[in-house]
């Protein structure tokens, strides 16, 4: 068996969900052979005696206040999966919360609260950790299940949430720096580069637009005031009140300027600047990328979050693929003496007589208890397959009035021969051949991702790894066989590979060594996201971020994380949203500081603000 030291032992006590990684990876994956980087990455960075000295925005503190590196340094409290479950059955212990999903949102909602002294049990329905950001080995190569573009993962400012999700646990993974986070490929010849320089991105965008020089430096203006702002801030829960009113008296200009910018989009105050149709028509390119909808849709603050982090800290890549990411918090969180269960898919959530969630029961009949429920599934999933026969909260009514599943996605994992690629060939590409208003339709516009460009270790060698996605609705792909489904696949894919290969790469289709297609029906099996979707997008023009839910649900001791919760889509969004679950379960439990009669008035301001949306 392979030696991954994130996973424990082979356990003894009879749970055969507990993973031996090696034995339990999806059984198409069972061939595959893991990679080194993964195992010297997963040895070699998470030790609990290294903690790094200085802690950012997710300081983790213990209910006595210490830092939790103090707790792991002067009380011996990492144990084992199997030796932490085991006393806590013999004792009668509880869990202090159960995390249903291991998504990057789960597992920072469940690392940063076993670092202030919780025990947390992550229940994983798959059998390795990380959902979206998860990974997949085939025929020598690894690649990322969702994103390889990473935001937050720098060692600067406040808002480098991945990093500091790691290091609260005490690891740290190394990256490598993007030098462009992607090449647009647009009507009308529009090649843009964006450039991890911010000054050398401008000059290359005002090129094509040199008439519009002053509302680009002035529409990016107000992006870097909204971004530092955010970046000013320690990042905890907006709904704890003295945490929340704590940020207003030390930084009043920085919350009042998010405040104001909170229920606005990012198209709206671009056109005060800007009046070039294909300019506006670039940013609802810019702005589909981080909400999958366009300018007028997207909210203000996470667009300026984007357009400016990656000048900032810019797109950095973790060595070994992203997939290393969820698999160093798996281990920080075991390594915290919590626990994590994969196989373990989670059917329903237990209510008590007074409606309380106390627990969850899983597909086997197994029922686990804790004084929280943590929901990592979308909200969808939530209320409506794992709370099934509730009435649904009348907060999570106006959710879905306000949002809509996004439709789901098509992808292409592929190596092919390295030739292919011409020298300097960018990492990230995104195409739109000749027409914008396809912007947003299925198969329209077209993402790929090169992660060998930066680390050539995914890769045999010689070859390289091509990841593309594309809008793709679940409705396209039900109600026909299988024959015709594999066929419709192999289609779609040639469609999609031959426009690569008249746009960027000749003789793309010839110099394949390895392709898998992934359809809506992929993604909602092994993300268990439903129709597959790709997260929440508005069903009309939001208020910014005004409707976006957070945490908290109507539903007492059940709380919510992930994509479908405050701030949205995106890895580094799902990070702050751990961050602001755990802040706020923690207040709950009794490990973090709150006042109830202040947590009634905010809670109650924060849903009225919401039917405002
Ligand atoms: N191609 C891409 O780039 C891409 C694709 C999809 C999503 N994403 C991004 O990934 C992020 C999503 O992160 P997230 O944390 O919200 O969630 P996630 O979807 O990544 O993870 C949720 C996890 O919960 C598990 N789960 C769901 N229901 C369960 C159940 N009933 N029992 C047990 N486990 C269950 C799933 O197996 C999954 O591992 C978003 O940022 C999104 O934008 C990126
Ligand atoms: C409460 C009240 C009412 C008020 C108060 C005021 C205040 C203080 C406020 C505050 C606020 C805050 C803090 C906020 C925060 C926010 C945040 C952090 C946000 C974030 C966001 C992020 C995001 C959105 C991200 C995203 C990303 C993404 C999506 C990405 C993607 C990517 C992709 C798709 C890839 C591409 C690819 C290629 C090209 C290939």
């Amino acid at each position: 068996m392979l030696n991954l030291p994130f996973l424990s032992a082979p356990q003894k006590h009879g749970f055969s969900s507990y993973i031996s990684h090696r034995k339990l990876l999806h059984p198409t994956v069972q061939n595959s052979n893991f990679h080194p980087k993964f195992e010297s990455l997963a040895s070699g960075v998470c030790k609990a005696s290294e903690f790094p000295s200085g802690y950012g925005g997710l300081r983790a503190k213990t209910s006595r206040g210490k830092r939790a590196m103090a707790v792991v340094s002067s009380e011996p409290v990492v144990e084992s999966e199997g030796s932490g479950r085991r006393r806590r059955e013999e004792s009668g212990e509880g869990f202090d919360a159960i995390v249903i999903g291991s998504g990057i949102g789960g597992l920072v909602a469940g690392t940063q609260l076993a670092v202030k002294g919780a025990r947390v049990l992550v229940l994983e329905k798959y059998v390795i950790p990380g959902g979206s950001s998860g990974f997949y080995e085939r025929d020598g190569y690894t690649f990322d299940v969702g994103s390889s573009v990473m935001f937050g993962f720098s060692d600067k400012g406040n808002l480098n949430l991945i990093t500091q999700a790691l290091d609260a646990v005490g690891c740290k993974m190394q990256v490598i720096p993007d030098p462009t986070m992607v090449h647009f490929h647009l009507p009308g010849n529009l090649s843009v580069r964006v450039h991890r320089e911010y000054e050398k991105f401008i000059q290359e965008l005002t090129s094509y637009f040199p008439h519009e020089k002053e509302g680009i430096l002035k529409f990016f203006g107000v992006c870097w005031k909204i971004f530092n702002a955010l970046n000013s801030l320690e990042l905890k829960s907006l709904e704890e009140p003295l945490y929340l009113f704590g940020q207003f008296f030390q930084k009043p200009v920085e919350c009042l300027t998010l405040a104001y910018y909170l229920p606005q989009n990012a198209g709206d105050i671009a056109r005060k600047y800007i009046k070039d149709p294909q300019l506006l028509s670039y940013i609802d390119v810019e702005c589909f990328l981080v909400s999958t909808v366009n300018a007028l849709q997207t909210p203000m603050i996470n667009a300026s979050m984007v357009l400016c982090d990656r000048h900032f800290e810019g797109i950095n890549y973790p060595i070994g693929g992203v997939g290393g990411i969820a698999k160093s918090l798996a281990k920080g969180l075991v390594d915290q003496g919590s626990e994590i269960l994969y196989k373990a898919n989670v059917t329903n959530i237990i209510l008590d007589d007074n409606g309380k969630a106390v627990g969850v029961r899983l597909s086997d009949g197994r029922e686990f208890f804790a004084k929280t429920i943590i929901s990592n599934a979308t909200r969808w999933d939530t209320f409506g397959k794992l709370l099934k026969g509730e009435e649904i909260p009348k907060e999570e009514e106006n959710f879905q009035n306000v949002y809509v599943k996004a439709p789901s996605f098509l992808s292409i994992h592929m190596g092919v021969k390295a030739e292919v690629l011409p020298p300097d060939t960018d990492c990230h590409h995104f195409v739109l051949e000749d027409d914008w208003t396809k912007l947003e339709t299925s198969y329209g516009s077209l993402f790929l991702s090169i992660p060998t460009v930066l680390d050539s270790s995914l890769a045999p060698e010689g070859r390289h790894i091509l990841h593309i996605f594309t809008v793709s609705s679940m409705e396209d792909w039900e109600g026909i066989g299988r024959e015709e489904y594999e066929a419709k696949k192999q289609l779609v894919a040639d469609e999609i590979i031959s426009r690569l290969e008249k746009k960027l790469f000749p003789g793309l289709k010839s110099s394949i060594d390895f392709m898998e297609v992934g359809t809506p029906k992929t993604h909602r099996r092994y993300l268990a996201r439903v129709d597959g979707t790709y997260g929440p997008m508005p069903r009309k023009t939001p208020k910014g971020l005004l409707g976006m839910p957070f945490n908290t649900t109507g539903v007492n001791g059940l709380y919510c994380v992930g994509d479908s919760c405050f701030p949205g889509q995106g890895v580094i969004a799902v990070a702050f949203s751990g961050v602001m679950c755990a802040h706020r379960v923690a207040a709950d439990i009794g490990l973090e500081k709150k006042s109830p009669v202040m947590d009634t008035m905010l809670l109650r301001l924060l849903g009225w603000l919401r039917t405002l949306a």
